[in-house]
């Protein structure tokens, strides 16, 4: 009911919104469910799933002696077409990091697939010379102006090093060629190998990297895909995880099994009574900016601008829930 009222209060005109902010999370990626390429039964079941995005795997979770057999896999179900479902999803592939004999072959075959995949995911990209080296693959492949959504993994401290370098280099030809950057995604298990770290119970050890991806993917206009949870059948401690991350900003989470997928999809959605604070929020904030005042009270605390962002966010959210 609460939601529903929501879903067609509109933001106020003269706020001009379009100008103060504006992010591309009109295709939500709340859970992004990983499917090993190599296991057709998985990925028809994935295809059952209400599930924003699904990722077809050709990187970690495929054994080395089956990349091929991933490969071949997935080229077979984008060659038979997106299924359509109850509502529009994601559906991409990862395929295998630069630094592998296999990515060449894992772009080439699904680019030259009868229908594109919507995404593709591309794991422990380091320096920005990746990120061109990707549009120039997808340049020579892709002959129209049609774009091609880029998921980008950040999983090394040199890649934390040069994140904001990645995103401005992704940002940039997101204006002159096929590619589309969309999230970020934090690859803490890759990260916490890659710096020696072991993992605690209080995640302190990737604590900073954690922050940081948001920030970046905020300063970018991107969404940003929290850390994994492998424990998956622990669904007490996965929600838990997903509140911290909703807390630090993070737009959406990685999931590995079918089981994880409600959990995080309504973890990833604001509370009833966060949504009740917005909208009364964003009611009293354009009676008040009628009234001229820039500042006023609500519910206790001060409220101006940055306040209202962050209700119009929780807005902008709660209206993909299906009514
Ligand atoms: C973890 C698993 C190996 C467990 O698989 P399984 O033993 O088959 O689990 P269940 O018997 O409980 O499965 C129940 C049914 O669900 C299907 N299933 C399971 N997992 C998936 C899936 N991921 N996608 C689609 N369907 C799935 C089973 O087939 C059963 O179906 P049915 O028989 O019809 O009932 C498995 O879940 C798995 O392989 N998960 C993916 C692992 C993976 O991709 N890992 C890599 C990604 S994590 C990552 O990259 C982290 C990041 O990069 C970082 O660095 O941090
Ligand atoms: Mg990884």
């Amino acid at each position: 009911m609460l939601v529903s009222f929501v879903k067609f209060r509109t933001i106020p005109r003269f706020l001009n919104i379009n100008k103060i902010i504006v992010r591309k999370y009109n295709v939500p990626r709340r859970a992004l469910m990983y499917v090993p390429g190599d296991d057709p039964k998985k990925i028809s079941k994935s295809l059952t799933l209400d599930v924003d995005c699904i990722a077809l795997d050709c990187e970690d979770g495929v054994a080395v002696n089956k990349k091929r057999e991933a490969r071949e896999t997935i080229r077979s179900f984008l060659d038979k077409g997106k299924p359509s479902k109850d509502r529009d999803y994601d559906f991409g592939v990862r395929i295998n990091a630069f630094d592998t004999e296999y990515w060449q072959e894992d772009l080439e075959s699904c680019l030259t697939a009868i229908n594109l995949p919507d995404t593709i995911l591309i794991p422990k990209v380091e320096t920005a010379d990746t990120i061109k080296q990707f549009s120039e693959e997808v340049k020579q492949r892709i002959k129209s102006d049609k774009k091609i959504n880029v998921i980008i993994y950040i999983e090394s401290a040199r890649a934390f090093l040069n994140i904001v370098d990645i995103c401005k280099t992704a940002e940039g030809l997101s204006k002159t060629s096929n590619i589309q950057p969309v999230s970020l995604v934090f690859g803490s298990d890759d990260f916490c190998a890659n710096i020696g770290a072991t993992r605690t119970e209080s995640s302190i050890e990737i604590l900073y990297a954690r922050q940081k991806l948001v920030l970046v993917a905020k300063a970018f206009n991107l969404q940003a895909i929290d850390m994994v949870y492998i424990k998956y059948k622990d669904l007490e401690g996965l929600k838990k995880q997903c509140e911290e991350g909703m807390k630090m900003g993070y737009t959406g989470k990685q999931v590995i099994h079918p089981g994880q997928v409600p959990i995080v999809q309504e973890a990833f959605l604001p509370s009833a009574s966060q949504i009740e604070w917005a909208s009364g929020l964003l009611q009293s904030f354009e009676k008040h900016q009628k009234d001229g005042k820039g500042a006023f009270t609500y519910k206790g605390s001060m409220i101006d601008m940055p306040t209202m962002r962050q209700a119009e966010n929780v807005i902008k959210l709660a209206n993909l829930k299906k009514t």
